[in-house]
């Protein structure tokens, strides 16, 4: 692929995100969404868009896999085998049990049902039964765009996208009922609801930086919390191409709201190009929420919140605001910065 198509593709992609974001500035963020969604031929160009890009350019420009950002599929599926297969959750579920235990004695209180992430006792056997017979590790992507995971065996996958395509569902993970049983329309092209405590992974690969509020972020992580199982994973990718340490109070932030929510960390990798992070939903959900009760310095309380998952744009967001009157300029920096933590930018070319 040539690099003018690079460049065409990449294009389409940065002015959907923008446009998504003046509008939130404009509009808030209900109504920007609303707007979003229903521009179908813009979703679907950039549907087209990110799968030409994601398969070719990437693939062509970052071949070499722990740099690159096309490695995040593969990083993906390895920390999923690695947990379900090579006894990651079980070391976990002991790790839990041994704090839950320790915390239960030091507070002098008996087991308290409440404190679970669900009420009825069954979840624990649900959520530790044993993958013995190495059955297919039941995943939710989210914002998959063109299902990449799915051609490995080792995974029943949903995927889910604003638009449909082959293999891909119809589903707004932002506005979705989570209830008893998955539904779907009649064409079978959209799913209505999604079941409750069903799946062992939930993947956010490069899809909360599309949601331009936090609190959109916030409330796509509280749903994948209550669609997955007990034990099960949220791996997050997030893309990022400055030195680790650039954005570690970001990164510490999110582990507090998640932490909030019933997750643990269990594991953090920075690559060239992204965040790539492991999220495990506790089975006792005072073991996660202990996290965000360690300390915190008063630097890191401008990104702390229970309901909300910055990214760097949020608060260049915020100067924006106070400087209306350099709006133009303005713009162009938000989404030069924006992109150039995507491999989109002309670095990616070279
Ligand atoms: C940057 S693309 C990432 C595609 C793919 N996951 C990858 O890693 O290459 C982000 C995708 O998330 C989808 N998306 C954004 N918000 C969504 C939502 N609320 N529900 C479902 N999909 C969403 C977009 O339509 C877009 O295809």
């Amino acid at each position: 692929m040539t690099t003018e198509e690079h460049k065409r593709l990449a294009d389409i992609v940065k002015e959907t995100h923008a446009l998504l974001r003046a509008e939130y500035h404009q509009y808030g963020a209900e109504m920007a969404w609303k707007r979003h969604l229903a521009r179908n031929d813009v979703l679907q160009k950039y549907a087209i868009s990110m799968h030409k890009l994601a398969t070719k350019c990437w693939v062509d420009s970052n071949s070499d896999l722990r740099n690159g950002t096309f490695c995040r599929i593969e990083w993906i599926k390895t920390q999923c085998k690695e947990y379900f297969y090579n006894g990651g959750r079980e070391k976990y579920d002991k790790k839990e049990q041994e704090i839950n235990a320790k915390m239960t004695f030091f507070s002098a209180k008996s087991y308290d049902e409440s404190a679970t992430c669900e009420k009825d006792p069954s979840h624990i056997k649900n959520g530790l039964q044993n993958f013995v017979d190495e059955r297919k590790i039941s995943l939710l992507d989210v914002g998959s765009c063109y299902n990449p995971i799915s051609i490995d065996n080792a995974f029943d996958v949903t995927a889910i996208d604003l638009i449909p395509t082959v293999g891909v569902y119809r589903c707004d993970f932002l506005n979705i009922v989570i209830g008893k049983e998955k539904i779907l329309s009649r064409d079978m092209q959209e799913i209505y609801q999604l079941p409750t405590n069903f799946f062992d992974s939930v993947i956010f690969s490069l899809l909360l930086e599309y949601l331009p509020c936090p609190k959109q972020r916030y409330i796509c992580c509280r749903n994948a919390y209550d669609v997955l199982k007990s034990g099960g994973i949220l791996i997050i990718v997030s893309p990022d191409s400055k030195h680790v340490g650039s954005n570690a109070r970001l990164m510490k932030s999110w582990r507090y709201t998640l932490s909030k929510i019933g997750f643990m960390r269990i594991k953090y990798e920075k690559l060239r190009h992204i965040h790539c992070l492991v999220f495990r939903k506790c089975l006792y959900k005072d073991v996660a929420i202990r996290w965000s009760k360690l300390r915190f310095f008063e630097t890191d309380k401008k990104y702390l919140s229970e309901t909300k998952i910055f990214i760097p744009q949020d608060f260049q967001t915020i100067r924006f605001k106070e400087e209306r009157e350099k709006l133009n300029k303005y713009e162009e920096t938000d989404i030069a910065s924006a992109f150039s933590e995507l491999p989109f930018n002309n670095e990616a070319l070279t």
